[in-house]
């Protein structure tokens, strides 16, 4: 790629003077001819988006996807989004779902896809980076086909945290962060969901080969310890395609 820039960059100065001069008196101006002609050659040479390295983090609730989530982040520079964290945010900032949306993060249940997405895509919108974790998504098949229509975009890998039931309800309860949700009732509803909806979502994404299954028992630094080499292996497969499409060019 870069020696097609190189080539370019050499044919573009190479026709600064007379022909160019003509040409743009026949355009105006001299800026607009160049404007264009960078336009045209970006369009060209450039790939017209970079496809984002998606990661969906999976888990029931307590199972620690949080946590490694912030470990990852600090390790590989992923760009984290909690689908929790999102909704919570809209509920804090009063919008028009916030009542809804709170109802529903009591009982356990699960918020409309549609609303959830859009908070994920404003999150990838914003950012710079290219690579996001999206954690506690999607949490039911209605999340995954919702999310594959608005963003169009089919995860990279798929987490799942494999953690005990009672390990599990034990961490949740204590927390301590204040939710609402971490009451022995509502982690009730929340392991129920998480068994009819949410397994399904992990069974199809085991079936396309994409899925990694991490056992979510032990300290933290133990379980990151079978995160990591997840990352560094696509990572090395990231370097070495780089190298080749260099070499291709
Ligand atoms: N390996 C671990 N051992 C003991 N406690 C842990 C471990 N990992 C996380 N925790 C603690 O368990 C609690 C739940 O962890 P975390 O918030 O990461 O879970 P989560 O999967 O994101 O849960 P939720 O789905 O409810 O958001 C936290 O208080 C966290 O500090
Ligand atoms: N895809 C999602 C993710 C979360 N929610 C709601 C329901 C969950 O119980 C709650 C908390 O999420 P967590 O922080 O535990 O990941 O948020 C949802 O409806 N859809
Ligand atoms: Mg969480």
């Amino acid at each position: 790629m870069w020696r097609r820039v190189a080539s370019l960059s050499s044919f573009l100065s190479s026709y600064s003077t007379s022909f160019v001069a003509q040409t743009a008196s026949r355009l105006n101006t001299w800026e607009s001819l160049t404007t264009r002609i960078a336009q045209q050659a970006n369009g060209f040479i450039a790939p017209k988006e970079k496809t984002p390295f998606i990661t969906f983090v999976l888990g029931g609730p307590g199972s620690g996807k949080g946590t490694q989530c912030i470990k990852i982040v600090e390790t590989f520079g992923f760009t984290h989004l909690s689908a929790g964290d999102l909704l919570r945010r809209e509920i804090d900032s009063n919008s028009a779902d916030g009542a809804m949306i709170l109802n529903k993060i009591k009982e356990g249940k699960i918020v409309p896809s549609q609303l959830t997405v859009k908070l994920i895509q404003k999150g990838m919108e914003s950012s710079d980076n290219d690579k996001f974790l999206i954690d506690g998504f999607p949490r039911t098949e209605e999340n995954r086909v919702s999310f594959e229509q608005i963003i169009g975009i089919e995860p990279n890998v798929v987490l799942f945290f494999d953690c005990p039931e009672e390990e599990m309800v034990k961490r949740l309860l204590n927390r301590n962060q204040g939710r609402v949700d971490d009451n022995l009732e509502t982690i009730k509803t929340r392991l129920k969901v998480f068994e009819a909806l949410s397994l399904p979502v992990i069974n199809y994404y085991s079936q396309r080969g994409k899925l990694y299954t991490i056992r979510a028992r032990g300290t933290e630094d133990e379980i990151f310890e079978q995160v990591r080499p997840i990352f560094t292996a696509f990572e090395a497969c990231h370097v070495s395609t780089m190298i080749l499409s260099i070499q291709l060019c």
